[in-house]
């Protein structure tokens, strides 16, 4: 079992989302920025150490928001996510295709990894208050 962490970054009532690399495993897809946790890492070490990585920024990693189970054909992985939100400055993209901003009623149109349909749903029948 892969142990992966996402982040699930709210600014101003939108969430950053992210286009996997041309390439690599998913290519395409769409995904919430973070990735495997390495050894000796908790969950939160590793989604600051991450997204310092893949975006540029420092974040504070809030409450966990769900963990999903999901076999893809070559590997099982247990991905956890957590509700996020930025210290300061403007995320850059480092590694993905593209990071976007979108509101929350907005995610329905982007192709997400599979294992990340329950996050999306489970984020619609939220109302995120943020600010
Ligand atoms: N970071 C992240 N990874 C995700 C999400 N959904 C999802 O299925 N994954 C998968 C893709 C990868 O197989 C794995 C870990 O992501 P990663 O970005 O650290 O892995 P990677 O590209 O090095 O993976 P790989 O090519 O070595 O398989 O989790 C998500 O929302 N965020
Ligand atoms: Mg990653």
């Amino acid at each position: 079992m892969i142990e992966v962490c996402a982040a699930i970054i709210i600014h101003e009532g939108r969430i950053l989302i992210a286009q996997r690399p041309e390439g690599d495993s998913l290519e395409n897809m769409w995904e919430f920025p973070g990735g495997k946790i390495e050894e000796g890492e908790t969950p939160e070490q590793s989604l600051r150490r991450e997204i310092l990585e893949e975006l540029g920024i420092e974040i504070i990693v809030g409450d966990f928001f769900s963990e999903n189970i999901h076999k893809y054909p070559d590997k099982e992985i247990r991905l956890r996510s957590y509700l996020c939100s930025v210290v300061d400055g403007q995320p850059t993209n480092e590694f993905h295709q593209k990071i976007i901003w979108v509101p929350v009623a907005g995610l329905a149109e982007y192709l997400f990894a599979p294992a990340d349909i329950p996050f999306i749903r489970k984020l619609e029948t939220f109302a995120i208050d943020v600010d």
